[in-house]
């Protein structure tokens, strides 16, 4: 992995109902997110934080909450990490709710023909404005990602799709909705949900995840929500599912994405502090990316 890193906060909360997870960027500099990947060699430059309008918050009926200020937000962010892949640092996004990895893989895509994601996630965020059951757009990026939604996420920095659905894998799903179920089967996403993850155990999950983009792909961003781990481990997230991925498993995962060394950007994304206990779900974060850039005990 490029031994330069770019960190850009994107506090944000317009994506979701929860106030809180705007925090999230600080709270991970707190926990030492910079420090740590500074102690293993790495050349750190803090971007500091994407701007996030505070418009009236605008129900927009029950269909996208919050449009306006998402897309703009997402504009911005999708320039900055532009300005960072020019010189040719790694970029690492600190969220904020998931609605940002629409501008992040608006941001991260460009240099490649097939970028693969990862997407860590207990839910598929694969909603559109019909199906979501919520409004929340922070349960749509995925689907915004591969070019289905409304034009002002989809055509995000002028172009669009981001992604193709055969280069995306899901790890760790466990709500979806009708919806969403229906987008993964007709569009042939992978998904590794909680049920694979019991049955072949971390190892080998990640074992054909790795192999499966490696085929395929020229890039991989992986989008790390904090609520794909469970929530005994990762208590600070605004939509926690039970039965997660434990927080060993999580270290595993990331130590492997280290080993094969196919990660171009990283962002991770939904802690929300004032839900959390005494950081802690900063703290995994933090621990993570350390496993995640090379760490090791001996
Ligand atoms: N990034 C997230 N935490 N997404 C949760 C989405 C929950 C639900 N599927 C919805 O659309 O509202
Ligand atoms: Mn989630
Ligand atoms: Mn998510």
């Amino acid at each position: 992995m490029k031994k330069d890193i770019s960190i850009i906060g994107v506090p944000m909360d317009l994506g979701q109902s929860r106030r809180g997870v705007d925090m999230g960027p600080s709270a991970m500099r707190y926990a030492g997110m910079i420090e740590r990947l500074e102690s293993l060699g790495y050349n750190i430059d803090d971007c500091g934080d994407i701007e996030i309008g505070r418009p009236e918050r605008d129900h927009n009926g029950p269909k996208l909450k919050n449009l306006k200020a998402v897309a703009e937000a997402n504009e911005e962010l999708a320039k900055a990490i532009d300005k960072e892949i020019n010189k040719e640092r790694f970029p690492l996004v600190l969220g904020g709710d998931h609605s940002i990895a629409i501008g992040t893989l608006a941001g991260v895509t460009k240099p490649y023909k097939n970028l693969g994601v990862i997407w860590y996630d207990a839910h598929g965020d694969l909603n559109t404005a019909e199906t979501s059951p919520s409004g929340n757009i922070h349960g749509m990026p995925l689907a915004v990602s591969i070019g289905i939604g409304d034009s002002a996420l989809t055509n995000i920095a002028g172009f669009g799709p981001k992604v193709k659905p055969e280069n995306i894998v899901i790890i760790g799903a466990r709500s979806l909705d009708k919806g969403e179920r229906e987008l993964i089967k007709e569009k042939g996403i992978k998904v590794y949900t909680m049920h694979e993850i019991d049955r072949l155990g971390m190892t080998q999950v990640m074992n054909e995840a790795i192999a499966y983009l490696n085929e395929r792909t020229d890039g991989v961003h992986l989008s790390l929500d904090l609520d794909g781990l469970d929530p005994t481990d990762a208590p600070g997230v605004g939509t926690p599912v039970n039965g997660g991925i434990s927080f060993r498993e999580s270290h595993l995962a990331m130590e492997m994405l280290a080993e094969a060394g196919i990660l171009t950007s990283a962002e991770f994304v939904e802690v929300n502090p004032i839900l959390d206990d005494k950081n802690k779900t900063a703290t995994v974060a933090v621990d993570l990316a350390g496993s995640l850039f090379g760490e090791k005990l001996l």
